[in-house]
């Protein structure tokens, strides 16, 4: 049955007074003044009185149709319910009319391929550029070209609400109509249409947990299974990441939609999943944070994106203390909006871990410091008291808790700096705290590897934007992508995964390898590597080229692309880069630290004392962040 049948059927049985719409004993929808799950689309919506209590039904969702028919069924059955559908003001085709799809950008406009959409009464929102369409059915020969110039990249500078990086501004691009229109005035496509439609996965009323599950894994998942948020936090090394993974497997065994992601790529391959940004189809990743939500949703956000919206019930974020306060409302924005649930996060049930003491997000505040943190989670975690990380080494574990809230003492800092005459092994990780420093360190190492360098030089291409020149492709790719133009390798070189693109081979993104050989296939070269996984396997992969893109803000799906070997070498990393990793043995260079948490988050990623190599290290470099600190002392532990 489609929903206009449900329509016209709920409209004959509820209504006490007949089914005529315009019957004045009927009170006006339009005075009801609720806000209606957005988006919304015509003809699924349904105005609900039930015994003088005003609602709004939307039949495109189950969870309130099956509300709306249960009420039907019960006690009442149906006395003193009065329906009828809502009428969307906005959705009314104006006759003369259709709607019009813009690729903005591309300065090309087209109307809507689906002869369907004629006269149909499909959402119109507003539309950009000049905003008019002749009426008529879709005509190939009617396709007119915008007038040259009418549309132009924008490029704004903005500074970040709290100032990471000092609130240095920072070059924004978008793409928007010159005559000021909204731009983005593309109206409804298919896909639009079906999204809108999406069935959208809640929680079972029982779940049923696995034997097996035990301890903490169990506390966890017993208040998940009632639909409670859950945000998991304690000390360095005290299994935050390690009882998510216990958590998910679990969920997932019961029979629950479960999807784990992480704030960076490191943080995703230790859950085995991908960044909660490419999950969400922020295409841009942080950089769409800025743009209108509006604009997010309807453009850039892709259909896959918010089918995995619709279909998950329960999402994990692990090393969550990375997200800003301004990503996690626009993600609450984006999910309420693709769910078409005005609930927090669209109704989705959230298990969230991190310190988050350790590294601060690198722009804006703390996410905690949003109200939708405030609504959902409040100052109530579940805190981890065991360190396994430093368990060997209780001498090690004491002066990191120390650090960890700013307490640390003379003492303290006597021991560390034992470890800044200690000579490191050859080929020991380095991790470093700016950014610039750890190619640096990547390049001297592949130069010191005997043997040839096979070159992989990347081929860039404008693809559906023909405003991109190609150097300016190639700079728009450069930042989406996190794998370079020009990759250099040796047989020996330490490196890393940073995509997903090798996920269903097993590695996830983020994993280290070293090259063991290249194999040739005609006249092309491919590195073969040998990945690290966790449990000390490995698995041996010949890489190829992958297909990137870089979109533009507005929603252009491919600007520009890169076929390049998804590779980047990594003997050293940034310390944010390791957020989340257990080494043996590592090479800490804090001499620059600069962020809250950093120095913590460094010396924290290494199990014992004697492991640890510190360069550069002075008191003035551990910074505790008062926000931080101040929110961590009022935690209450679920109980
Ligand atoms: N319950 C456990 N049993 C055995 N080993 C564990 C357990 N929990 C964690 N570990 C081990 O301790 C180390 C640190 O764990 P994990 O990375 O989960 O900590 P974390 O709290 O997420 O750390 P960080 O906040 O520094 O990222 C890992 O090597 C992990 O395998």
């Amino acid at each position: 049955m489609d929903t206009a049948e449900l329509w016209a059927m709920a409209t004959v049985v509820c209504s006490p007074f007949g089914a005529s719409p315009a019957s004045s004993r009927w009170a006006s929808p339009a005075s009801f003044h609720s806000p209606l799950p957005c988006p919304v689309v015509d003809g699924t919506l349904l105005w609900v009185c039930t015994a003088g209590v005003e609602s709004v039904v939307d039949l495109a969702n189950p969870r309130s149709a099956a509300t709306f028919f249960m009420t039907l069924g019960g006690p009442a059955r149906g006395k003193d319910v009065r329906v009828r559908g809502f009428p969307l003001p906005w959705c009314r085709p104006t006759p003369g009319r259709v709607p019009v799809h813009y690729t903005s950008g591309t300065k090309r406009r087209r109307l809507a391929t689906s002869a369907a959409l004629v006269g149909a009464p499909f959402p119109m929102t507003a539309i950009g550029g000049d905003g008019v369409a002749r009426m008529g059915r879709p005509d190939e020969n009617s396709f007119e070209a915008l007038p040259s110039g009418s549309i132009r990249p924008h490029v704004s500078e903005y500074r970040d609400d709290v100032g990471g990086a000092g609130g240095k501004p920072r070059r924004r691009v978008a793409w928007v109509y010159a005559e000021g229109g909204r731009g983005h005035g593309g109206v409804c496509s298919n896909k639009d249409i079906r999204a809108a439609r999406l069935p959208v996965a809640t929680m079972f009323d029982s779940v049923f947990l696995p034997s097996r599950v035990h301890g903490e894994a169990l506390r966890v998942c017993q208040v998940q299974s009632c639909r409670t948020d859950v945000c998991l936090t304690g000390p360095p090394g005290c299994g935050k990441t390690h009882l998510v993974n216990q958590v998910v497997a679990a969920l997932r065994d019961a029979g629950l939609a479960v999807t784990a992601c992480g704030s960076s790529d490191v943080a995703a391959a230790l859950v085995g999943g991908t960044t909660v940004h490419s999950w969400a189809g922020f295409c841009n990743g942080n950089a769409d944070v800025w743009s209108p939500l509006d604009t997010v949703v309807k453009n850039v956000i892709p259909y896959g994106a918010k089918v995995r919206m619709c279909d998950v019930m329960l999402l994990v974020i692990d090393v969550v203390g990375t997200l800003s306060a301004a990503f996690l409302k626009r993600f609450d924005l984006v999910l309420r909006a693709v769910r078409r649930w005005p609930a927090p996060f669209g109704g989705l049930t959230l298990l969230v871990a991190g310190d988050l003491l350790q590294l601060a997000p690198p722009f804006g505040s703390y996410a905690f410091s949003s109200d939708v943190w405030g609504l959902v989670f409040g100052n109530r975690v579940v805190i981890l008291k065991t360190n396994w990380r430093q368990m060997c080494d209780p001498q090690m574990l004491g002066l990191l808790l120390r650090l960890q809230t700013g307490q640390h003492t003379d003492a303290d800092m006597a021991l560390l700096a034992t470890r800044r005459t200690a000579v490191p092994p050859p080929d020991v990780m380095c991790l470093f705290c700016h950014t610039l420093d750890a190619p640096y360190k990547n390049v001297e190492e592949l130069r010191r590897l005997p043997g040839p360098s096979v070159v992989f030089e990347a081929v860039d291409k404008a693809e559906d934007a023909p405003y991109l020149t190609l150097a300016r492709a190639t700079e728009l790719l450069d930042g989406a992508l996190k794998y370079p133009r020009v990759v250099s390798l040796r047989v020996g070189a330490v490196l890393a995964i940073p995509t997903s693109c090798l996920t269903s081979q097993g590695v996830p993104c983020g994993t280290r390898g070293v090259v063991i050989c290249f194999r040739t296939v005609g006249r092309r070269r491919y590195p073969r590597v040998r990945f690290s996984l966790s449990a000390r396997t490995s698995k041996v992969i010949d890489v190829t080229p992958t297909l990137g893109h870089a979109v533009a803000l507005d929603g252009v799906k491919r600007a520009a692309t890169r076929m390049q070997v998804p590779l980047v070498l990594a003997w050293a990393s940034t310390i944010h880069s390791a957020q989340g990793w257990t080494l043996d043995e590592a090479t800490v260079d804090l001499s620059k630290a600069f962020a809250a948490g950093q120095a913590l988050s460094g010396l924290s990623r290494i199990s014992t004392l004697s492991g640890l190599f510190l360069i550069g290290f002075d008191e003035d470099r551990i910074i505790v962040d008062d926000a931080a600190l101040a929110f961590h002392e009022t935690l209450v532990d679920f109980s």
